[in-house]
């Protein structure tokens, strides 16, 4: 889709208006990159998921500032016409605004991300007005936020009793009001992302957050069944299961080498008839 136009955060606020659901995947690299570009996918989003799916880690809290700007780089020389978002790491964004500001900096030059996304609501809405006029466009995430793990207690569902519903609610048209020009919710009850897409104007964004959000993302490895833990969650629908095409592949490359059945006639390359003379004397010419 090399002559592709990119989408822009004014055509996903009348993608909002008009009904058409925005879609995003997550992808950390050149090749996962690309192949959601030829898929047609609207945003990426270079998630600091990182950590668990592509770095091995049990949260995303050890993802760094270099891990985000090495990982966007790569999916940004992958995906040249898709509009690309990428995560601020954890506890980036809460100490000065000229710390949080370099670390956008970073990923917008560095990484060549379009927009960057933070987790938190009326708490960070400050920080999210600074990066805005900065001109830089900012995705909220609110709900289950996986970077406050340990403050939450635990990955939970959000939003299931009426005094959380309203917390979230307001976090929502805070944002709206700093200046985000679309919110994750994550993990939300479905009553109460429909009630937040009602009442902002900009596009919401779900992950486990029911049917009537303005768009909607999962995880990359978790679509594909790559290698995932999360892929039997109940948030998550598997579309492919690449894992066991990989394993299965790689096993028969194994085996096919340990019986000397790779490689055969049709991988070599032949030397001239006279390479052998060279080599093994005219004694041996003949031989083989
Ligand atoms: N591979 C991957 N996929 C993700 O969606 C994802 C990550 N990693 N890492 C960062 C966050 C963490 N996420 C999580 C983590 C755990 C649950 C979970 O265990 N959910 C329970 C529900 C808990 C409850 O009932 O309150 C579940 O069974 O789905 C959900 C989302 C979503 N994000
Ligand atoms: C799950 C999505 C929304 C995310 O924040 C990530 O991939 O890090």
């Amino acid at each position: 889709m090399a002559d592709k136009q990119a989408l822009n955060i004014v055509k996903m606020k009348k993608m909002k208006a008009d009904g058409i659901p925005l879609t995003m995947i997550t992808a950390y690299d050149y090749p996962s990159a690309r192949l959601a570009e030829e898929a047609g996918i609207d945003i990426i989003l270079v998630g600091d998921s990182l950590g668990n799916v592509v770095l091995g880690y049990d949260t995303t809290l050890p993802v760094t500032l270099d891990d985000m700007v090495y990982h966007t780089r790569s999916v940004v020389r992958g995906a040249h016409n898709t509009f690309i978002v990428a995560d601020m790491p954890f506890m980036t964004y809460h100490g000065s605004i000229d710390e949080s500001l370099r670390g956008v900096r970073r990923l917008m030059q560095e990484g060549r991300a379009h927009a960057v996304k933070v987790e938190g609501g009326v708490e960070i809405c400050e920080t999210v007005k600074q990066i805005v006029s900065a001109g830089v466009p900012v995705l909220g995430h609110i709900g289950l936020t996986p970077q406050s793990v340990n403050t939450i207690g635990g990955y939970r569902i959000q939003g299931k009793d009426p005094a959380d519903a309203q917390r979230l609610m307001d976090e929502a048209k805070a944002l709206e009001a700093a200046g985000a020009f679309a919110v994750v919710l994550e993990l939300v009850t479905e009553e109460v992302a429909e009630a937040i897409s009602r009442a902002i104007s900009i596009p919401t964004i779900g992950i486990g957050a029911g049917r009537y959000t303005d768009g909607q993302v999962l995880v990359y490895h978790d679509v594909l069944r790559y290698a995932s833990p999360y892929r039997e969650k109940r948030f998550v629908k598997t579309y492919a299961d690449i894992g066991t095409q990989i394993r299965e592949g790689i096993t028969q490359y194994v085996q096919e080498v340990k019986q000397r059945a790779f490689p055969d006639e049709s991988h070599i390359f032949k030397a001239d008839e006279t390479v052998l003379e060279s080599l093994y004397g005219t004694a041996s010419k003949g031989a083989k």
